[in-house]
C-alpha cells in the first residue's frame, strides 16, 4: 500500500497540526492543483471545427468545483490552482481562469491543436492527434505555496510539471495524484506528441511517493503497468469501456457510464478530478473510479469544457451524502489508502446511472441543451 508523502520539514510543525485539524470535521480538506490552462484548437478534415479553453486545470477545476465536498459557508471548493499563461491567453473570463487566475507570464500560452480522425474512435485507440503549437514557461517548485495539502494533483500537458516541481508537491501535499501525461510526454520537431518510457525519465525515482498514477490505455505500455503498480496504484482508463485499477496484490475494473461522445477533450482529466473528489468524499479508490468514469462519461458529452446542470449536480450530492461518511476517509486522511470496492459499490453505480439517464432525458426534452452531434468524427 502507498504511504503518504512524508512531510516537508522545512514547514513549521503547527502546519502539520492544521492540516490534522482540516481532517477532523475541521474545514473540508485543501487541495493543490499544478498544471497550466492552454487553448485548444480541434480540427477535423483539415478544418477548424473548435476553439476552446484547455489544459487540465481548467477541466479539473471544473469537475472539483461541481463535486468536491465543501462546508455550507464555503463558495468555492477549497483547492488552490498554479498555472501559467501567456499575455495573449483568450479565457481569463471562463469560470476555472476568473475564479483561481493562473500566473502571467511573458511566454505565450500554452497550445495544442487536436486532429481528429476521420474513423471513428475506439476505446483504445487514439482518437485524436494532438500537437503542442506553443508552450508557455515551465512551473517551477518556488510557484508553489508554501504551506500544506491534504492532496495535490499534477495535471501538466505540455511538460510544464518539471521533476523538481512534482517533487515539492510530494513534500508539501499528504496524498497525490498523477497524470500520466505530465510525464512521459515528449513532442518531435513538429510539436507532435509523442511517449516516452516513463523508466527513463527523472520522474520514475519519485513514483514510490505517488499515491495514484492515472495513465489512458494509450499511455498504458509507456508507464509499464506491471512495474509501476508495485510503487503506487495504477488506474488504466479506456474510454467507453471505463477503466480499471491496478496495485500491488489486487486490480479492479470499474464500469462506465453511457455517453454520446461529442467531443473526448478532456476526458481523462475530468476522470482524475471525479476520483479525486470521490475520496475526498470518503470513498475507496475503485468506488472513487465511478464518480470519475460519470465525470469522464459527462465531459465527452459537451465541446470544451463541460457545463454541469445543476440538477444533476445536486442528485450526484444527494447519493453522494447519503452512500459515503465525507471524509473519513482514510484515502486522503490516513497513511494507507482503501483501494477495493466496497459492499455499496454496484448501489452507487446504479445511482449515478439513473442520474445519467434523467439528464439524458432531460437534454432530448430540452434540444437547445443538447448535443451537437460528434465533432470530431465523420
Ligand atoms: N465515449 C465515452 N463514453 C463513456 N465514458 C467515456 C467515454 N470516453 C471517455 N469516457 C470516460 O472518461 C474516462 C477517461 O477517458 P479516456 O479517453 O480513457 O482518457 P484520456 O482522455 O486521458 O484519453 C474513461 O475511463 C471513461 O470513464
Ligand atoms: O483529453 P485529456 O487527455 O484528458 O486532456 C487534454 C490534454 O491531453 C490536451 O493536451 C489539452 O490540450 C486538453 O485541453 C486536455 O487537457
Amino acid at each position: 500500500m502507498p504511504l503518504a508523502a512524508e512531510p516537508d520539514d522545512a514547514l513549521e510543525e503547527g502546519d502539520n497540526q492544521q492540516l490534522l485539524l482540516a481532517t477532523k470535521g475541521g474545514p473540508a480538506l485543501e487541495g493543490l492543483v499544478v498544471g497550466s490552462y492552454c487553448h485548444d484548437v480541434l480540427i477535423r478534415g483539415g478544418r477548424v471545427v473548435g476553439e476552446t479553453l484547455g489544459g487540465a486545470a481548467a477541466f479539473v477545476s471544473n469537475v472539483l468545483d461541481a463535486a468536491s465536498p465543501r462546508e455550507e459557508e464555503q463558495e468555492a471548493a477549497p483547492f488552490v490552482v498554479v498555472s501559467k499563461v501567456g499575455r495573449d491567453f483568450a479565457y481569463a473570463s471562463e469560470p476555472a481562469p476568473a475564479r483561481r487566475p493562473p500566473l502571467l507570464c511573458a511566454s505565450p500560452t500554452t497550445s495544442f491543436h487536436a486532429q481528429f480522425s476521420e474513423a471513428a474512435a475506439s476505446a483504445h485507440a487514439p482518437d485524436r492527434e494532438l500537437r503542442r503549437v506553443r508552450a508557455c514557461d515551465p512551473i517551477y517548485p518556488a510557484d508553489l505555496p508554501d504551506r500544506r495539502f491534504a492532496y495535490g494533483l499534477a495535471v501538466g500537458v505540455a511538460g510544464e510539471v518539471l521533476p523538481e516541481t512534482l517533487e515539492r508537491m510530494i513534500r508539501l501535499c499528504r496524498a497525490v495524484l498523477v497524470d500520466a501525461q505530465a510525464l512521459i510526454r515528449a513532442f518531435d520537431g513538429d510539436g507532435a506528441v509523442c511517449h516516452v518510457s516513463l523508466e527513463d525519465t527523472p520522474y520514475a525515482r519519485l513514483l514510490p511517493r505517488v499515491a495514484f498514477l492515472k495513465a489512458s490505455s494509450e499511455e498504458a505500455p509507456y508507464v509499464g503497468v506491471e512495474t509501476a503498480r508495485r510503487r503506487c496504484c495504477v488506474i488504466v482508463t479506456e474510454g467507453r469501456d471505463g477503466c480499471r485499477l491496478c496495485w500491488d496484490g489486487g486490480e479492479a475494473r470499474v464500469a462506465p457510464f453511457p455517453a454520446v461522445q461529442v467531443d473526448p477533450t478532456g476526458a481523462g482529466d475530468s476522470f482524475l478530478a471525479g476520483f479525486a473528489a470521490g475520496l475526498l468524499w470518503g470513498l475507496s479508490a475503485t468506488d472513487a473510479a465511478l464518480l470519475g468514469n460519470f465525470f469522464g462519461a459527462a465531459a465527452v458529452s459537451q465541446v470544451g469544457v463541460p457545463t454541469f446542470h445543476p440538477k444533476m449536480l445536486q442528485a450526484v450530492k444527494e447519493i453522494l451524502e447519503d452512500k459515503t461518511t465525507k471524509r473519513s476517509s482514510p484515502c486522503i486522511n490516513g497513511t494507507t489508502f482503501t483501494l477495493e470496492k466496497s459492499n455499496m459499490h454496484d448501489e452507487l453505480h446504479t445511482a449515478l446511472q439513473e442520474t445519467v439517464r434523467l439528464m439524458s432525458e432531460q437534454q432530448q426534452a430540452d434540444p437547445a441543451n443538447g448535443n451537437g452531434g460528434d465533432i470530431c468524427s465523420t
